[in-house]
Parts: C-alpha cells; sequence; structure tokens
C-alpha cells in the first residue's frame, strides 16, 4: 500500500491563481532517498540548453542541445527548405514565413518513461544499447510539472512493490511510464503494464496518490502482454472517475492573429485569441510541444480564414512579401470569415480535433475524420464544450486514407491533413490531386514524405509554407504548406 502521509517528497498542488499552469511544491524540498540516485539538476543556460545526461553521452535525443537555438532554427529552416525545392512539385523558397520557434527547455507536455532497475530502485528514462537504465527523470525538455511528478511516481512504484520488466530476462511487470501536463496544470498518468496483476493495489492507492498529486485529474493502467511491442497494448483501465476522469483537458489559447511571426518563443498561451478546450482521453495523440502546437493552429486559421486571390495562388514577392502575416484574420470566433473564405472544410488525420475546432466558426462546416474511436469521442466532447454544434463541425471515426473529397463541385473548399510520419501516402495524394478541392493545408512531421506526397498532387502549388519548431535540439521538424490548385 502506498504510505500516507508521507514525509518526502510534498505534494504537488495548483497554483491558486486561475487558468496558471505552473504548480507549488508545498513543504521542504526533498530528496527521494528511497528509490536510488538521481542525476543532479541540470543548470538551464542560454542561449544552449545544458543537460548533464546529454553531457555525459548517456541520452542522445538531443543531438543539437549544445548548439544555440537561433542557431538550430536557422539550420533547420535551410535544410527544410532545400529539400523541399527539389523534386516535381517544389516549395518555392521565396514562400517561406518566418519560423515558430520554440522555448530552449521546459517545453515538452509528455514524457514517456522505460522502467527499468527494480521496484525499491526504480530507473525512469530510456535504456541504452546495452538494455541498462538512464534516468531522465530531470530531463529539462519537460515541463516542470512533469519533473515534479515523477518522483512521486517512483515512491508509487517502490510503495507498491511494482518490479520493472527487465527486457533481457523477460520478468516484471512494469513497462512505461507516461506522464502528459495540461497547460491548466493537470496531469494524466498511465502505467503499462503487462498484466492486471497489480492493477487492485494501484486502484487501492488512489486516494493517496491523489493527496500527493493534487492536480492528478486521471490515473489508468494500460496493459501490453507482448514482448518488447509498441510502447502501449489495446487494453486501457482508468481509475479516476467522474464525468471527466478518463480525459485531460488541454486548454490552449492560440496567439492573437496577425502577429509578425517573428520566430520569438511561441510561448504565451495566455495571449489574447481563441481558445480550444481540447479533451485528451488516454490513448490520443497530442502535439508534444503545446505552445508551438497552439502556434500551429492559429497559423491554420489564420490561413484559412485569408481569401484566395482570384488568380489563384499569390505572387509571394507582390505587396505584402513573403513574411507578410495577414491581419484579415483577426476574426473574434464569432464574427464570419472574410467572403471568399472557406465554408465546407474537412480535416483529416484529426485527432483530438485541434485543427478542426481552431477553424470552426460562423459561416463554415467542419467535419473531422480520425481512425481513432478514443480521440473522436475526445474531438466530440471539446465540440461540446466550446459550444459548438454539428452545423459547425462534427467529427466522424473512419480511414482518412480511403476518402475520395469529391468532384469539383461537391469538394470541400478546404482540406487539412495532418497525418502520422508516413504521410497521407499515393492513393490518398493522387484522389486529392483528381478531386475539386481548391485549397489544401498540409501539417507534416515529415519533411521527406510531405516531399514526395506533393510530387503526386502536381496540380496543388504550394503558395505559403512554415516551419514550426515542435522538435527543439533535434532533426525532426513539422511544416505547414498551403497547396493552391492551379
Ligand atoms: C500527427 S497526428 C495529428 C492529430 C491532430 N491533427 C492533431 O493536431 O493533434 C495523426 C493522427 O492521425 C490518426 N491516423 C492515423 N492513421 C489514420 C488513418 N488511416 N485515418 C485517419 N486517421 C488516422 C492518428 O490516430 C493520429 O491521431
Amino acid at each position: 500500500m502506498l504510505r500516507d502521509p508521507r514525509p518526502l517528497s510534498p505534494p504537488l498542488r495548483r497554483d491558486p491563481r486561475p487558468g496558471r499552469s505552473c504548480l507549488r511544491v508545498l513543504g521542504p524540498a526533498a530528496g527521494i532517498a528511497d528509490n536510488g540516485p538521481m542525476p543532479p539538476a541540470p543548470a538551464l543556460a542560454t542561449p544552449a540548453a545544458r543537460c548533464p545526461v546529454h553531457d555525459s553521452g548517456a541520452c542522445r535525443s538531443c543531438p543539437h542541445l549544445s548548439t544555440p537555438l537561433p542557431r538550430q532554427l536557422e539550420v533547420k529552416q535551410e535544410r527544410v527548405a532545400a529539400l523541399l525545392s527539389e523534386g516535381p512539385n517544389p516549395v518555392p523558397r521565396g514562400v517561406w514565413q518566418e519560423p515558430a520557434a520554440s522555448a530552449p527547455t521546459r517545453l515538452r507536455n509528455k514524457a514517456k518513461m522505460v522502467v527499468s532497475g527494480t521496484a525499491r530502485a526504480p530507473v525512469l528514462g530510456i535504456l541504452d544499447a546495452g538494455l541498462h537504465g538512464v534516468d531522465l527523470r530531470r530531463c529539462p525538455l519537460h515541463v516542470e510539472l512533469i519533473e515534479q511528478c515523477l518522483p512521486v511516481v517512483a515512491e508509487l512504484i517502490t510503495d507498491l512493490g511494482l518490479e520493472p520488466y527487465d527486457v533481457r530476462a523477460r520478468r516484471g511487470e512494469l513497462k512505461h511510464v507516461l506522464v502528459t501536463a495540461s497547460p491548466d496544470g493537470d496531469l494524466m498518468v498511465r502505467l503499462v503494464l503487462r498484466s492486471r496483476r497489480h492493477l487492485e493495489d494501484i486502484r487501492r492507492a488512489l486516494p493517496a496518490l491523489r493527496r500527493r498529486l493534487e492536480t492528478l485529474a486521471v490515473l489508468s493502467v494500460n496493459i501490453q502482454p507482448v514482448h518488447q511491442a509498441v510502447i502501449e497494448g489495446e487494453e486501457e483501465i482508468v481509475l479516476t472517475d467522474g464525468p471527466e476522469g478518463d480525459s485531460l483537458l488541454m486548454r490552449l489559447r492560440l496567439p492573437a492573429p496577425g502577429r509578425d511571426g517573428s520566430g520569438s518563443p511561441a510561448g504565451p498561451l495566455d495571449a489574447p485569441g481563441t481558445e480550444l478546450l481540447l479533451s485528451l482521453p488516454p490513448r490520443s495523440f497530442f502535439q508534444t510541444n503545446t505552445a508551438v502546437a497552439a502556434e500551429l493552429y492559429a497559423t491554420a486559421r489564420q490561413w484559412a480564414d485569408d481569401a484566395l486571390p482570384p488568380s489563384g495562388p499569390c505572387d509571394p514577392a507582390g505587396a505584402d512579401g513573403p513574411q507578410a502575416a495577414r491581419p484579415s484574420s483577426a476574426r473574434p470566433s464569432s464574427a464570419r470569415p472574410s467572403p471568399g473564405a472557406p465554408e465546407e472544410v474537412w480535416d483529416l488525420f484529426c485527432g483530438v480535433g485541434g485543427f478542426a475546432l481552431a477553424l470552426a466558426g460562423p459561416g463554415r462546416r467542419v467535419l473531422g475524420v480520425e481512425v481513432s474511436a478514443q480521440a473522436v469521442d475526445g474531438a466530440r466532447r471539446s465540440a461540446a464544450r466550446m459550444r459548438l454544434g454539428p452545423d459547425a463541425v462534427r467529427f466522424e471515426t473512419g480511414d482518412a486514407r480511403v476518402l475520395d473529397p469529391g468532384a469539383p463541385g461537391s469538394a470541400p473548399d478546404l482540406l487539412v491533413v495532418n497525418p502520422p510520419r508516413s504521410g497521407i501516402g499515393a492513393e490518398l495524394a493522387t484522389r486529392i490531386e483528381a478531386c475539386g478541392v481548391g485549397r489544401v493545408l498540409y501539417s507534416s512531421c515529415n519533411p521527406l514524405t510531405l516531399r514526395r506526397d506533393l510530387a503526386a498532387m502536381p496540380s496543388l502549388e504550394a503558395r505559403r509554407a512554415r516551419l514550426f519548431d515542435m522538435f527543439p535540439h533535434t532533426d525532426h521538424a513539422e511544416v505547414l504548406v498551403e497547396l493552391v490548385r492551379t
């Protein structure tokens, strides 16, 4: 059983100011003596971020950590622009807007920790090449709330005797700890176990855990019986109850449109603008970097709200210039989009509905399509929370790759696609090429598959493009491209 009250690490409480994401750690700061050595807290220096685990070579997740972020972004922008300027349907160099930068640290809203070591001294982090655990509880990329939560989870593991799964010996129960933190300071904690053996112990420990983690919104157990398979299994058992006990509210304030896109850290979630109330169930995708995701959705909305010039793609070197952020989209969510802006919008691979809900508004109907029924459930709840009825936005479960957007005259005015790394694939690209849709917003986390998919849609020409540094310190890039039928 979880001991309670406990003198070691203090409880996490929500900051009493409404809508604030940071938590205060109450009581004396304390170590976690029971759980073995932890790496020292990293000194976070600017302009380059520092991490002792990176410096020691034990973690290679951030290959560019020692390069100052502005330089990283410059190199990434150049690399992605060069890559996409090649091929049969290039993205012209002149259409790129200023990239959206990330904060250098405290940017990841989720931690996916492999559990190794022993129940008495668990290691939460990654496995190195020799399958030894590397502790990443102090990873400077995680938001503070996650760093504060992980020692409490480690104590839970020790108290309940949850033996970490030993990949080599195929013994043990606990495989992963998955933690997501919301901008409001709430937590979703998921324990991936090999079997249901400890389920009731964990259920009994919930009240004590809640006293330690006051902002724990969701606690669930995921059963993954398969050896070394994908991180999580199909079966999810949510232990928290109440109407919202099975999902985390991700409240995103989209930055006000018309900002200069200057590449300053895509930060202030409390800037004025539309608020998205996204309901995130345990097994659903959410963008890793909340602030950059907000910037991505705001940019998509801004571009969608712009009417197309009658002649088709704009001249990037025209009056506004390639970097111009158009203030025409500074519409409050109650106002109608500008004349000529799309009325019928489809959001394919919609997840819990970030793009669909950002684009929804009077005078527009949005359809979101997503393969995960849990995510669709979350998206529908989000629409209800945001008081958007079925006339404004609908979500359907389905395989977006087999959809036909329709013939000219029946196709939507705007198609948004945000596929996994594998891209939209040849079949869907071919159908989009053949259909009547006039505009596409393609949000991609893999420029290579984006380039391949663009090649299959030669009638759609890039009009604007923007890099979003969702994954700083790595080579990964998120790109939004607006395509217009020529
Ligand atoms: C990169 S995520 C984007 C989610 C969402 N647009 C967002 O911004 O959070 C890709 C999504 O595509 C979904 N997906 C994968 N294959 C799919 C398919 N064949 N049809 C529909 N959705 C799919 C995944 O479940 C995931 O939610």
